[in-house]
């Protein structure tokens, strides 16, 4: 049911940089080929998994779609088709993202319950899961990476978008994390594999490449980013009372929605999700040498980030200054595996507690960077660096505040930031962490790098983010 190759690619390298999850939005494509292709459903509609491998510049990535074809498209998929009707008049198909179609992501939940294969794919249930098949998923709508479908509210299946080789670091730490005992992950159930040297470029490494991960789906939780965009929101919002002085009643307790304790809260989950991550992995101490090395190559990524976003270039100084501090003051540095791409959107609040989520890494960067081991407080820069981007969020994202109320708004987002940064790292050492406020040259040196990487992210994914750091860079180097 599918179309000659050909026009298949064609259609893809036009639909392709308008998806969220695409991390190349920065450069052209130039060259798109597919490396799988593996027929999961036959008839009509069909169901066929694509491994698409695609050049730009010179390295090639590879996106993972999951692609439906039916004679007649519903109402219900239009705004998920890729390219026009296609297909010689007696087989002709309109093709789209199957991810939007319940009626197919069902294959999934039945390969993964039965634990079959289909070409080079491998589904996988975890030990002693039983995984039901009668549910109907329906893509997420969060802000994020990859595409995940809920199934009910039993189970969330992530499909990793961009493909790394090897082990998918998700699947890997939640499984060591729940195999320890640690209660602040969700549940792995399942996991869907693309064996290696099966034609895929994807999966030359020798190791199977992990394409989907199946967990256990907390429906009563709220993420972090929610609930603290709420709280600014309710802060901004906060009137001061007749005849007060608006500039002196900054105290952002004052307001309904505080986050504060909450931050407080995280804090100290976040320190025993270490623990637990130290236990599963362990420590090890690295020398001062490799600490300065850590250093230039923060240096390096700040040249080469501005290079390619002019508009961190006023910045540079002030980062470069913290990098060198960092190498200056370098002593050896004890490190582990942390999370690594620690924000707000990575952490669920529930009724018994925070339960952190995905451990992927930052997706811009390569497998090796996401897999080296690192000191606990560069998680804790990462959500430092998340309640800056809350904080401004609502300002720096056009046409979300009249602009009359800027200035007055400024000062309300940097109270909040302060109160709940504090508050955090208060948790953060109560609950046995590294002490942030006796760290302060190696967290805003960690503060920056984060920085510098969320500007080639929002470049590279939302350029109608990019503001949003770059505007929190001025303030933390004014
Ligand atoms: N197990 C889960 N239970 C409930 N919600 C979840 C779960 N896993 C992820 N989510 C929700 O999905 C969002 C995105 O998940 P995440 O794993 O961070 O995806 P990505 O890597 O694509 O950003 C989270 O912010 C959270 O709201
Ligand atoms: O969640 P992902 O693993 O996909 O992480 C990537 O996307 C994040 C945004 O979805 C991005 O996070 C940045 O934006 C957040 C608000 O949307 C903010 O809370 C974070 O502090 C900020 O870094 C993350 O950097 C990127 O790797």
């Amino acid at each position: 049911m599918l179309p000659p190759e050909r026009d298949l690619v064609r259609d893809l390298a036009e639909w392709l940089p308008r998806q969220r999850w695409f991390g190349g939005k920065d450069g052209p494509i130039h060259d798109l080929t597919i490396g799988t292709a593996t027929e999961l459903l036959h008839g009509d509609p069909s169901l066929h998994h694509l491994v698409l491998d695609v050049r730009q510049d010179d390295t090639t990535d590879h996106y993972q779609l999951l692609l439906g074809a039916r004679r007649d498209l519903p109402d219900r998929l239009r705004h998920v088709e890729i390219g026009g009707p296609c297909g010689d008049r007696s087989a002709k198909a309109r093709l789209y993202d199957a991810a939007h179609d319940p009626d197919l992501t069902r294959v999934l939940l039945d390969a993964l319950a039965n634990g079959a294969s289909a070409g080079p794919l491998r589904f996988h249930h975890a030990d002693g899961a039983r995984i039901r098949t009668d549910l109907a998923s329906l893509p997420m709508t969060a802000e994020q990476s990859n595409t995940s479908l809920l199934f009910g509210d039993e189970y969330i299946c992530k499909l990793f978008r961009r493909l790394s080789p090897g082990v998918n670091l998700d699947l890997e730490v939640n499984l060591a994390l729940s195999r320890g005992g640690c209660a602040r992950v969700p549940a792995v159930l399942g996991w869907i594999e693309l064996e290696p040297g099966r034609g895929a470029r994807a999966g030359e490494g020798g190791e199977p490449v992990t394409l989907a991960l199946l967990s256990d789906y907390l429906h009563t939780g709220v993420d972090g980013w929610s609930l603290a965009i709420a709280s600014v929101r309710d802060w901004f919002a906060h009137t001061t009372p007749p005849g007060g002085d608006e500039w002196a009643e900054l105290d952002a307790s004052a307001a309904g929605g505080d986050f504060a304790a909450e931050a407080e809260r995280l804090g100290a989950a976040t320190a025993e999700v270490h623990r637990a991550l130290a236990d599963a992995f362990g420590v090890t101490v690295v020398p001062a040498g490799e600490v300065r090395a850590m250093a230039a190559r923060m240096n390096a990524e700040l040249t080469g980030t501005c290079r390619a976003v002019p508009g961190l270039a006023p910045h540079a100084k002030a980062l470069t200054e913290a990098f060198l501090d960092l190498a200056a003051r370098a002593g050896p540095l004890p490190v582990q595996r942390v999370h690594g791409d620690y924000h707000l959107g990575q952490v669920l609040r529930t009724e018994s507690g925070w339960t952190v989520l995905d451990f992927e890494g930052e997706p811009a960067r390569t497998q090796s960077e996401r897999r080296a081991l690192a000191h606990p407080l560069r998680d804790v820069a990462g959500m430092l660096r998340s309640f800056e981007y809350a904080a401004r969020f609502l300002i720096t994202r056009a046409g979300a505040v009249p602009s009359e109320s800027g200035p007055r708004l400024e000062t309300r987002a940097h109270a909040w930031a302060a109160r709940n940064r504090a508050a955090f790292c208060r948790g953060y050492a109560a609950g046995g962490g590294p002490d942030p406020a006796a760290h302060s040259v190696l967290i805003r040196a960690f503060e920056f790098e984060k920085a510098v990487y969320e500007v080639r992210y929002e470049a590279q994914n939302r350029p109608a983010w990019l503001a949003v750091p770059l505007k929190s860079l001025a303030h933390l180097t004014a």
